[in-house]
Parts: structure tokens; sequence; C-alpha cells
């Protein structure tokens, strides 16, 4: 884990867990910078915990892990400024307008960075509607507050965006924007990592899709390029289908 070598996120045999119970087991996972990883796997499989990990909430037990070339148990801190999570369910301030949320919370992070002209950047390259701009957040959809999530990333300038489920609960059209925003965003040199349950929306955008179960990554396939996988037949055997049926 020395220098980042265009890796921006790394496990090396890393197990961690809550209390007593061990929850990552070995796990192995390389995300390279600029690209779009999905994270596939039951439920309770330990997606979300990895996205604790990264985040530097779960110290490991054995084995490293890395965000960007920076050891996370090491510099929690400098790791931490390098991400940029969006959660499930994206909590602001409701009362709040999507620029007043942003000049609070990047006034918090930096002072310097909470002014007018960054602000109306960041919310126009997460692809909010500047007419909602000013408008509470009482009154949001979802993929509203998803954007005003990821604006905040921008304008913070995290080099990578961990999303927690940022497909479930958006209608196709606003799942339609999101994919085009995390498109986008790798074309900047964005790295973004994703954990859903939807493969087949995971297809359409990632570069690369793994499954984790009990803690570990059992199969990893390229979504893009000549090595792409079969959507159809890795569904089938993801929803745990025989591949006659
Ligand atoms: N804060 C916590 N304290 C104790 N156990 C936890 C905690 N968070 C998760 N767990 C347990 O760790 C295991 C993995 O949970 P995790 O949330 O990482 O799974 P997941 O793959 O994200 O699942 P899902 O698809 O249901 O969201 C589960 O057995 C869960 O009960």
């Amino acid at each position: 884990m020395n220098g980042n070598d265009g890796v921006a996120l790394e496990a090396l045999d890393l197990s961690a867990g809550y209390g007593r119970q061990p929850v990552l087991r070995g796990l192995n996972l390389r995300v390279a910078a600029g690209e779009i990883y999905a994270l596939l796997g039951g439920n309770g499989a330990g997606k979300s915990t990895t996205l604790n990990a990264f985040l530097g909430l779960l110290p490991p037990r054995s084995g490293r892990i890395g965000v960007c070339g920076i050891d996370v148990a090491a510099d929690p801190l400098a790791a931490r400024a390098r991400l940029a999570y969006v959660p499930e369910n994206v909590v602001l301030y409701e009362h709040l307008t999507a620029r007043e949320n942003l000049r609070y919370f990047l006034g918090l992070i930096d002072p310097g960075l909470a002014r007018g002209e960054t602000i109306d950047a960041a919310l126009s390259a997460a692809g909010l509607e500047p007419s909602s701009w000013g408008r509470r957040l009482a009154g949001y959809s979802k993929g509203m507050r998803q954007k005003v999530a990821i604006a905040l990333a921008l304008a913070r300038s995290a080099p990578v965006l961990l999303l927690d489920e940022p497909d479930t609960g958006l209608d196709p059209r606003a799942n339609g924007e999101l994919n085009r925003l995390l498109t986008d965003l790798r074309g900047e040199g964005k790295t973004v990592f994703m954990v859903t349950h939807d493969l087949l929306g995971a297809a359409q955008v990632a570069d690369r899709i793994g499954f984790l179960s009990e803690g570990r990554i059992v199969d990893e396939f390229a979504a893009a390029g000549p090595e792409r996988f079969d959507v159809d037949a890795l569904y089938r055997r993801y929803a745990g289908w025989s591949a006659q049926r």
C-alpha cells in the first residue's frame, strides 16, 4: 500500500466484524482509480460492512484496507478526506434548501469551499435542476436528495464515491439519470464504488461487478468490454435458478 499506483480502494485479506461476530472473512478487493465497481451479494453478506471498513468505521482484525494508497487504520482522517459517502437514505436538513445545505456542510469542512460559485457549479454538475436549488429539501424526491449528496462530494473534490444502494427506490427515469451521472463522473476520473442488489442495473453502468458471500468476493466479472459477461446467464445464477430454467 505504498503510493496509490492507480488503485483507489483496496482490501487485502481483510477480516473485520462487530463485537465477536466476524463479517468480513479474508476480503480481497481492488478497485482501480477511474473505475465503476458494483458490489452485489445476498442480505447479510457484508456489503455495508465493506463500506464501513473503507470509511474507517470498523478497525481490521487482520489484513489491511487502503484508500488511494493510504492505510485507513493508520490515517483514517486522510483516507476519509478522499471519500464521499452517499447513504441509501440521504440525511440532510429538510428545512434548508439545497444551496443552504451545501453552504452549511461545506462550511463545516472548509469555509473556503462554501462559496456561491462552488455550490452552484457542484449542484449543476450533479444534475439538479436550477429551479430546485432554492427549494427546501422537505419537498425533494429520493433522486433529488441523492443529487444534493453527490453535489456535496463534487464540491469537496473527493476522488472516490461510495454509494450504498443508490438505485433502490428510484424510478427508471431517475435511475437512468443516476447512471448517466456516474458515467460522467468516471469520465472525469472519479472512482465509483456502489453496493446494490440490482444486477441488471449494475450491468448497465459498472465496469466490474463483484459478488460477496460470507465476507469474501466469490466471483468477479467484467461488465464492459470484450470480456463482458452474459447478463441473463449471470442473473439466473445470481437468483439461484439453474441455467436451463
Ligand atoms: N452495527 C452492527 N452491529 C452488529 N452487527 C451488525 C451491524 N451491522 C451489520 N451487522 C451484521 O453484519 C452482517 C452483515 O451485515 P451487512 O449490513 O454488512 O450486510 P449487507 O450485505 O449490506 O446486507 P443487506 O443486503 O441486507 O443490506 C449481518 O449479519 C448483520 O446482522
